[in-house]
């Protein structure tokens, strides 16, 4: 049966280039609307496989509006965008596409755009079913396992933690008329720890009394659906005084997601789940716990029933002692336990066990290398090598042969065979890092080795079957390469399928501290000094540093502080050559140096063309300056390439 393709798209010219197009290609076109409304009358009449959907439409609804509702309806889209507005673009990308088409586009991007996207589509909803499913086979155990109330809902909770992050996790009967406050909460400490916070330990931490809590709740909005509150609903639930803002004041929240459910006994039972981030809870969330609901409602009452603990009195002894940590270090050597990191965690958890294809965006120095090791220790392919390939660093000529190996007499200078990188991973991952300088012509021999995994060596007479997972990492923001024509749309999207983004270190500042001591330890074994700490000046100056270099500046820091400190106590910032525009700190009077001036007006340049210092419209032209000159420049300065990509 053919697939279907409905066309949204305002601009009657267009819509029938792209209908003739489809056509051409074997598609059924169901429709071609110019304005929402008339797209849901299509859709009513017939479901299409998938919606090519332009952003700007007749109408007062936009495509970006009606991409929410086929979101609901679980219909692919793709959009079909004219300009690369960064605004337009980002409210867009919210709204989860499974493809953009930058206009004007030629017949062949069309067609493999659509193909990659119910590629991706029918892949994210197989892989999410499936682990939906998984958990749900995990959940019902639970609730039966010889376990104390407490722990059961911990499990329960750890288990749901992939699917609906939270950083609190809060459980009870709702008993608005009752006279006591028995919800038990979990805060996330660390990946796999979490502090029980029965009421008394919130007595404890709020400096309330019993009867306060009580009265707090009795004065607290009950939801009795499932509904979500982003940053300003949730700030407006919290106007009034409610257990909700007691959360979020105590524990820092900024979003909410209430999942209250039926009880056999006509009780309401509720999970309220917290986060940091101010959009943690979206409309899929509210979806997979509908799904939930059922069974949750039968497990859950099943033992409230059995345990005649309707009540929901809690074990006293309950402590503020956190869980107990798991033995097994699980992300051996990455430091940190701020809530971005966490979620990172979650990610890799999620996705080291498939095959799916992994791209790691993040700033330089922010650990994508560690990441890509951690995806390949806990994929089912640890035994097998994890090969890294610089694409920043490989020649031009060479890559093609370092990828793919060659045969003997290939080219002049192959004097013997050679077995590429793809090949030598078999088996296991293939890690290309700074992917984004991977020059076109490669592009597309890598996009074919991921559409049909196989290779063709330089020289060789018939292509190679692989079997080789691939993880990506950039610093670049792939989407403007995309919109600037030098990185192929079809290749991000087929490296797009499991994005991980890792945040700066300036935007998690709490692991600043633990990442320090990580590294005053490190380097105390490296050259047998005894450095126990820093002075609170230089402390208050990491923690107002805006750190552009991230993880691997703030080691590069701490070892040469190391070596430099005569006494046990690290008093000095001097070594960490701070330009004083990355420290938020008042400036008091200070003067700058003339290699000061000359740093900034370097890495402002950098920051206009986008990182790039070679060729037209790079920072050496702009400059007036031979890039080799530039390069040492910023070598001498210490500019880092982390401003390429970043503007
Ligand atoms: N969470 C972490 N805990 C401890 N060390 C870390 C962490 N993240 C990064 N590092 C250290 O920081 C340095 C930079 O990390 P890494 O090379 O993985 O970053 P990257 O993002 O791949 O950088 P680039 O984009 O420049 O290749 C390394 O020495 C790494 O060991």
């Amino acid at each position: 049966m053919k697939e279907t393709v409905l066309i949204v798209e305002d601009q009657f010219v267009e819509a029938n280039d792209l209908r003739l197009i489809l056509q051409k290609a074997g598609y059924r076109v169901t429709g071609i609307a110019r304005a929402v409304s008339k797209a849901l009358e299509c859709i009513q009449e017939e479901k299409p496989d998938i919606v090519l959907l332009d952003i700007f439409l007749k109408g007062p609804l936009t495509g970006i509006d009606l991409a929410k509702q086929l979101n609901e309806l679980n219909i692919p889209f793709v959009y079909l965008s004219a300009n690369s507005n960064q605004e337009v673009l980002s409210a867009a990308k919210e709204t989860q596409p499974d493809g953009f088409l930058v206009k004007p586009f030629r017949e062949k991007d069309v067609l493999v755009t659509l193909e990659i996207a119910r590629y991706r589509h029918a892949h994210t909803r197989d892989s999410s079913s499936g682990r939906e499913s998984q958990l749900q086979k995990q959940l019902l155990p639970i609730f039966n396992e010889a376990i104390s109330w407490e722990q059961k809902l911990l499990k329960a909770g750890k288990g749901i933690q992939p699917f609906i992050p939270f950083e609190y996790l809060s459980a009870g009967i709702y008993n608005k008329l009752e006279t006591s406050y028995n919800d038990v909460g979990f805060l996330r400490i660390g990946f796999d720890e979490y502090q029980v916070i029965g009421v008394n330990e919130l007595m404890v931490i709020t400096n309330l009394k019993r009867h306060e809590l009580v009265a707090l709740q009795s004065q607290t909005h009950q939801d009795t659906t499932a509904t979500r509150y982003e940053a300003t609903a949730f700030k407006q639930l919290c106007v009034q005084p409610c257990i909700q803002l007691l959360i979020a004041d105590t524990f820092e929240m900024n979003s909410y997601l209430v999942f209250p459910i039926l009880l056999p006994n006509g009780q309401l039972f509720h999970f309220s789940f917290y986060s940091r981030r101010l959009d943690a809870y979206q409309a899929q969330h509210l979806s997979l716990v509908s799904r939930l609901q059922p069974f949750l409602a039968t497990a859950v009452g099943r033992v409230l029933s059995k345990e005649n603990r309707f009540d929901l009195k809690l074990n006293n002894n309950s402590s503020l002692d956190s869980q107990k940590k798991g033995s097994i270090p699980l992300f051996d050597g990455i430091i940190g336990s701020s809530h971005q990191l966490l979620n990172v965690f979650d990610h890799i958890m999620m996705v080291a066990p498939s095959d799916t294809s992994v791209l790691i965006l993040g700033e330089s120095g922010t650990g994508k290398e560690r990441i890509a090791n951690c995806i390949h220790t806990y994929s089912p392919r640890k035994l097998k090598p994890l090969i890294r390939v610089n694409c920043a660093t490989l020649p031009a000529t060479l890559i093609e042969s370092e990828l793919f190996g060659h045969e003997k007499g290939a080219f002049t200078g192959a004097t013997d065979r050679r077995i590429g990188k793809f090949e030598l991973a078999t088996g296991g991952t293939i890690f290309l890092d700074e992917i984004g300088e991977m020059p076109l012509d490669m592009q597309v021999k890598l996009l074919r080795v991921l559409q049909e995994k196989e290779i063709d060596r330089i020289g060789g007479r018939s292509s190679i079957k692989i079997d080789v997972r691939i993880v990506a990492a950039t610093n670049r923001n792939l989407e403007k390469e995309v919109a600037q024509g030098r990185f192929r749309l079809d290749l991000y999207y087929r490296l797009n399928v499991f994005p991980i983004t890792l945040p700066p270190l300036r935007e998690r500042k709490e692991d600043i501290m633990d990442l320090t001591t990580h590294f005053i330890q490190h380097y105390n074994r490296k050259t047998g000094k005894k450095i126990t700490g820093l002075s609170s000046k230089v402390l208050d100056t990491l923690m107002a540093y805006n750190w552009p270099g991230n993880i691997r500046e703030l080691e590069h820091f701490i070892e040469r502080s190391i070596l430099l400190t005569k006494g046990t106590i690290i008093e000095d910032i001097g070594f960490l050559n701070i330009n004083p525009t990355e420290l938020n700190m008042p400036d008091k009077g200070h003067i700058k140096t003339i290699d000061e001036n000359e740093r900034e007006h370097i890495i402002e340049v950098l920051k206009k063309c986008n990182g790039r210092i070679w060729g037209e419209g790079g920072a050496a032209q702009l400059l007036n300056v031979p890039p080799t000159t530039l390069n040492s420049k910023m070598k001498k300065l210490g500019i880092k390439k982390v401003y390429q990509g970043n503007s």
